[in-house]
């Protein structure tokens, strides 16, 4: 594993319905972060505890190599741009422009030039109440004022939620270039699998408030397979088809063929070459297959 930008120790968050953690994870500088996982399930929960908004019952959170919570906030956020899941309505009162008058005193690094780039790309009207936006205009905004101090990580909640296709578009360019200089990081919450697939590096999987990992999504995508076998002469030899590795379901599709999703394909090949199964065909599963067949699969944990 690469140098870590962000480390979950033991992280416990109680709440009187929901349970966070414990979260064990270190999240890789240099590279883009996707969480996903179901409504509910603490996507933003954690990225909060990261900015110190709420606090833990217990376990450590460092980023950037400070521990959070530990009285160097100001610093630390100096180096952090968020964009929350829901815009603050306490700033609905001001323009764009008077809003970023007032936070860039907090921000050593601001960019005015970066801040009006980002404003003319992503087309923002600037002297346009903030609650007087459209929902696609402000989650530009917000985007923009997160970035123009430069920070090096950005936590990104859902960030494309009220993004027209062509804004989309912009905010995949524009976060594909911040990643070009340096060693920035993004750390992010989405459901969008297109946004995931175009921009993550890494994939954590979070259920019920439980991490599943850490993946490399090209390796990721890479196991997590539909094979569509012939069965034939080995259903009346009674194989055991859950001995495939990786074996998550099974099923007749009609005549001989059975098909198999697997989250261990290369090796599930090979059991076929030496079981002399052959493969009629396969099929890779998308991101959205793989986090209902893992959530699925932490229900029945969690149930036994
Ligand atoms: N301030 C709070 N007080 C009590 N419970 C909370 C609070 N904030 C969130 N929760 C609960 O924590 C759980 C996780 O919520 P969270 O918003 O982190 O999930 P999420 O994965 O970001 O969901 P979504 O995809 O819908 O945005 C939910 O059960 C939610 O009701």
């Amino acid at each position: 594993m690469e140098q870590s930008v962000i480390r979950f120790k033991k992280l416990v968050q109680k709440r009187k319905h929901f349970e966070l953690g414990p979260v064990n994870l270190d999240i890789p500088r240099g590279y883009v972060t996707a969480i996903v996982g179901p409504n509910g399930s603490g996507k933003s929960s954690l990225l909060r505890l990261l900015l110190d908004i709420s606090k833990p019952d217990s376990g450590q959170i460092e980023v950037l190599g400070e521990r959070v919570g530990s009285g160097n906030d100001q610093l630390l956020k100096e180096r952090i741009g968020y964009v929350p899941e829901q815009s603050n309505e306490i700033d609905d009162h001001m323009t764009a422009d008077r809003k970023a008058e007032f936070i860039r005193k907090w921000y050593p690094q601001w960019d005015i030039t970066l801040y009006r780039e980002l404003l003319r790309r992503f087309d923002v009207e600037t002297d346009l109440k903030l609650g007087k936006m459209s929902k696609g205009m402000r989650r530009k905004f917000d985007l923009a004022i997160a970035m123009a101090h430069q920070p090096q990580l950005l936590l990104l909640d859902e960030p494309s939620s009220g993004l027209d296709p062509i804004a989309w578009k912009t905010m995949i360019d524009v976060l594909h270039r911040y990643m070009e200089r340096g060693e920035r990081t993004i750390l992010m919450a989405s459901h969008i699998v297109d946004e995931v697939r175009r921009l993550a590096d890494y994939i954590v999987f979070m259920v019920h408030g439980r991490m599943l990992g850490l993946y490399e999504k090209d390796t990721l995508l890479e196991s997590w397979y539909v094979l569509y076998l012939d069965g034939g002469s080995q259903e009346r030899h009674g194989v055991n088809w859950k001995s495939v590795p990786g074996f998550c379901s099974m099923e007749h599709t009609g005549g001989t063929t059975v098909k198999i999703t697997t989250s261990e394909a290369r090796e599930a090949e090979e059991w076929c070459a030496a079981q002399q199964v052959h493969i009629v065909g396969r099929q890779k599963l998308e991101l959205d297959d793989i986090l209902v067949l893992l959530t699925e699969r932490e229900r029945l944990r969690m149930q036994t």
